[in-house]
């Protein structure tokens, strides 16, 4: 068993904090996503679904107390029977066939989810959503025409564009890393399949891509429990993938759904890390590079201090928020690659969007000023920070010190109300103001015992 660690979660809100309890999770009880995480609330603990943070979605919830309980285990069991099977073969055989014929004759049904000929076939008739013909192309790249599934807690499936897909591999071959661990990102993986230089598996949570990939391209995958859902076939699958990295590099590239909680995701990196460091008898932190809003920032530095935010600003192409009615760019995107790569090898050099600094020496955002009191191109949102000397760091322009709160705040803020979404300047956690951090508490006390 690995040991439990506790991790506030950047989502909680102010009444009900809750915790997910890091550890291993093999023993916990299962729902239709895999393996539950044990949540810790002041009422107390139970486990819930690693995936699923409405109730309508999945409804499993276990005081951690009645899991002791036999009748409630032997309940649970059902659950293995109800993750449906997925014929992997069967699948992979189907797509030759369908490949063998005419686009014209190509097919696939959105309503059946099902891949067919249409001169073979009269079942998706009627009222089927059927998308046909389908091109060589479109058989490649799947994600460019799949309906996506836009439920922003669950699947959310936001597709990169071509530019963040290529400055992607870009990174990659600048650090000589030839494979990929696509978690979530099938269009980095459709990419890396047509490329010479790349060899690729992509890990995700839509079991749609069964049906473009031959079984070891594509396995049936959940990130915020590193569950596998076709057991030991999958494990097999992806070890020998792994190994047979070894001397080529290996990065894993991540985009997990909007919301998604940190801390789950973390602890993938560090067991997928600490499996690929046993079959390849090496140590550390796999590279990673990891798509998410930038207000995450604190809790990642925290839990994971190797892996850093760069100021890329990753673009999406159906996202509505991040676009105008025309579809063309609203404001910047307010997600970021977090990656433990060197900055160096980020080259945006081609994108007028970014400039060289050659203090930090990468490439930074056009709006983004170095400030040589930080030593850093501070910003995090994008637009251009000024340095505070009382608050000792650079802030958004939009700020003013208050001598009240004893810290920069927005203009107009009521003073003594922590905004939910602001952290402690000194430990990077929530809940709390620089002035009542806890760590400084004891080192002040520690100080003064001296
Ligand atoms: C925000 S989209 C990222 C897509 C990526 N930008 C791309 O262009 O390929 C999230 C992806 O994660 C997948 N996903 C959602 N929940 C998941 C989970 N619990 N485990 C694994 N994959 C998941 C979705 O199916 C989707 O492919
Ligand atoms: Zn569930
Ligand atoms: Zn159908
Ligand atoms: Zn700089
Ligand atoms: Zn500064
Ligand atoms: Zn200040
Ligand atoms: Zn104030």
């Amino acid at each position: 068993m690995g040991k439990k660690r506790k991790f506030s979660a950047p989502e909680s809100t102010p009444k009900s904090s809750i915790e997910v309890i890091v550890e291993d999770v093999t023993t916990h009880p299962m729902c239709l996503h895999g393996p539950t995480l044990l949540f810790s609330t002041e009422k107390g603990k139970y486990f819930g679904c690693a995936s699923c943070r409405d109730k309508k979605d999945c409804t499993l919830h276990i005081d951690e107390e009645d899991w002791k309980k036999e009748g409630v285990r032997k309940r649970n069991e059902k659950y293995y029977n109800l993750i449906p099977k997925v014929d992997k073969n069967t699948a992979w055989k189907n797509f030759n066939e369908v490949k063998m014929r005419h686009a014209s004759d190509r097919a696939y049904c959105n309503t059946c989810k099902d891949l067919f000929n249409i001169s073979q076939t009269k079942k998706h008739r009627g009222d089927h959503r059927v998308t046909t013909p389908l091109t060589e192309e479109q058989l490649r790249n799947p994600s460019t025409w799949l309906p996506t599934l836009e439920n922003d807690y669950r699947e959310a499936q936001y597709l990169f564009t071509k530019k963040a897909v290529s400055t992607v591999l870009g990174i990659l071959k600048n650090n000589k890393i030839r494979n990929i661990l696509c978690i979530g990102t099938p269009s980095i993986h459709e990419a890396a399949q047509t490329h010479p230089e790349f060899d690729s598996i992509l890990l995700d949570f839509d079991t749609r891509h069964h049906q473009f990939y031959p079984p070891n391209k594509f396995l049936w995958y959940n990130m915020f429990n590193n569950y596998l859902f076709d057991g030991n076939n999958d494990e097999k699958v992806l070890k020998k993938f792994l190994k047979a990295s070894k001397d080529t590099g290996l990065c894993i590239v991540m985009d997990p759904p909007f919301g998604g909680r940190v801390e789950p995701l973390v602890h993938t990196i560090k067991e997928l890390s600490a499996t690929y460091n046993k079959l390849c008898e090496t140590d550390g932190i796999l590279p990673v590079i990891w798509a998410f809003p930038y207000f995450s920032e604190p809790y990642i530095r925290n839990m994971i201090p190797h892996i850093k935010m760069h100021d890329y600003q990753v673009e999406y192409q159906n996202h509505k928020k991040f676009q105008n009615s025309k579809g063309g760019r609203k404001q910047g995107s307010p997600v970021r690659f977090y990656t433990n790569l060197p900055f160096a090898t980020i080259d945006l050099s081609n994108d007028s969007n970014y400039k060289y600094c050659n203090k930090c020496k990468y490439w930074v955002g056009k709006s983004n000023v170095h400030c040589n009191k930080c030593k850093e191109c501070a910003s995090k949102d994008g637009t251009t920070y000024v340095h505070c000397n009382l608050c000792n760091r650079c802030v958004k322009a939009t700020y003013e010190h208050c001598n009240t709160c004893s810290r920069c705040c927005q203009v107009g803020h009521k003073c003594g109300i922590l905004v939910e979404s602001q952290s402690c300047y000194n430990c990077h956690e929530k809940g709390h103001k620089q002035l009542e951090c806890p760590q400084r508490k004891t080192e002040k006390k520690k100080l003064k015992s001296k």
